[in-house]
């Protein structure tokens, strides 16, 4: 269980950078920092304040402890840390980094405290990404989760490319795979090859690991669908590099994906959802599906009585109700004040379901200014060998379902 509220100790005799970075910190609702100004203090917080510390964000020469002594209390109590320092230092970076320390950040202008924060969310993020580690080597295996447990993500391993290929299978939460290439069975290069011809693993992240020598495995492997490649004995930062940006660059697709398929008022799918993804699931379904395109009556005399902002309000209010009333079915904002909900049932099984949609709809009462609103639905349960002739049916009985006098539903 992942607490909401998570104890960031940053200790800093700088009193300004100790307000900024309590300013940054406290900004994202996730944080709470916790301030101390020297070495005295982190100790007393951390060995007898009972409080568990999510991560530490330290600089190396306090007042009290000059040479990084903070460092070493920080990791001995297994917080994950970030140093802050005035002056760079490029054996002491390395050294810090070889102890545990997960980044090494100058104070040289005020990016660099966003960057600390960047590290600190990142860690936050990791503790829900599942990574999946293939090597047949449990000395190497072991390595490599060790890293990725420094940084809080979620790691399981497989001994071999067989064993990796069962486990996705089994668990669609697995966000990546480090596969190194030789392995018995399946080897990372083939296992990379039968993932990226699945379509259900198009998102996965993969990176690519093989030992010194293996010259054309990286485009080999890079070729095959992987993400990216990283040749062993590979040094710790440049890994953690490129596991975050292969990451991010993932998580920046899926938010692209999701913003171009959801609207963004009512936050149900959209009508461009509707014809990619839910075409080839409707499709799958025929000849049991079934499919409704429900309208909001007079919805022009609302906007017109009321404005706009409170139309808007209804538009959700009753979209949330879709979402209640059909959880388990494709609903979509098909446009304006129109919905449509693509079951994968047949319509028996649908009507009465939408009968008791419109009866939700006909008893509440929506938004502050208390609206009354009817709604008419147009349903498609035979006839139909596509989506389009599936909304042309449905699109047409709802036009017959208004010219009755709107608030029911007609169906062929
Ligand atoms: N507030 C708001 N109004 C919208 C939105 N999209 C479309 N509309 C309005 O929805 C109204 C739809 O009006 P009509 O197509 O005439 O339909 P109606 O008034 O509901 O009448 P019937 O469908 O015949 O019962 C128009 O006034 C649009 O401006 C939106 O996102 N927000």
């Amino acid at each position: 269980m992942v607490s909401d509220e998570l104890k960031v100790l940053v200790v800093e005799d700088s009193p300004v950078v100790l307000k900024v970075l309590n300013h940054l910190l406290s900004q994202n609702p996730n944080f709470i920092p916790v301030l101390c100004s020297n070495y005295e203090e982190a100790q007393t917080k951390i060995e007898t304040s009972g409080i568990e510390f999510f991560a530490a964000i330290v600089d190396l020469n306090l007042p009290d402890a000059e040479n990084g002594e903070i460092v070493d209390l920080v990791l001995s109590h297994h917080i994950p840390c970030v140093v802050l320092t005035g002056n760079f230092d490029d054996d002491q970076r390395l050294s810090l980094l070889n102890k545990g320390v997960l980044d090494y950040i100058t104070k040289d202008s005020r990016y660099s405290f966003n960057h600390v924060i960047k590290v600190v969310e990142r860690l936050r993020k990791n503790q829900n990404v599942k990574v999946l580690v293939a090597e047949d080597s449990s000395t190497s295996r072991l390595f490599i989760k060790i890293l990725l447990e420094q940084y809080r993500f979620n790691v399981i391993e497989a001994e071999d490319g067989q064993e990796a290929l069962a486990k996705l299978e089994s668990d669609d939460s697995i966000r990546m795979l480090i596969t190194d290439y030789n392995m018995p069975h399946i080897n990372g290069y083939d296992l990379v090859r039968m993932l990226r011809h699945n379509a259900r693993f198009q998102d996965l992240v993969i990176i690519g690991l093989s030992a010194e020598g293996d010259n054309s495995l990286s485009a080999k492997f890079i070729k095959a669908g992987a993400n990216d490649f990283l040749k062993k004995p590979f040094y710790h930062e440049e890994f953690h590099c490129r596991v975050v940006h292969n990451l991010e660059a993932q998580e920046m697709l899926e938010t692209i994906r999701e913003l171009a398929n959801i609207d963004p008022l009512t936050k149900l799918q959209n009508r461009r959802y509707l014809f990619d993804d839910g075409e080839r699931m409707f499709r799958k379904s025929i000849p049991e599906a079934s499919l409704a395109m429900l309208d909001l009556d007079h919805f022009k005399k609302i906007n017109d009585t009321y404005g706009h902002a409170v139309g808007d309000d209804l538009l959700q209010a009753v979209a949330q109700e879709v979402m209640v009333h059909f959880p388990d079915f494709l609903a979509c904002r098909f446009g304006g004040e129109e919905f449509c909900v693509a079951a994968n049932e047949p319509v028996d099984a649908l009507m009465p379901k939408l009968e008791r949609f419109l009866e939700g709809i006909r008893e509440k009462e929506f938004t502050e200014a208390k609206i009354k609103v009817t709604c008419s639905i147009g349903v498609c349960g035979k006839g139909f060998d596509s989506l389009e002739t599936a909304l042309k049916i449905a699109d047409d009985n709802l036009y017959e379902a208004k010219r009755l006098g709107r608030d029911q539903i007609v169906t062929n």
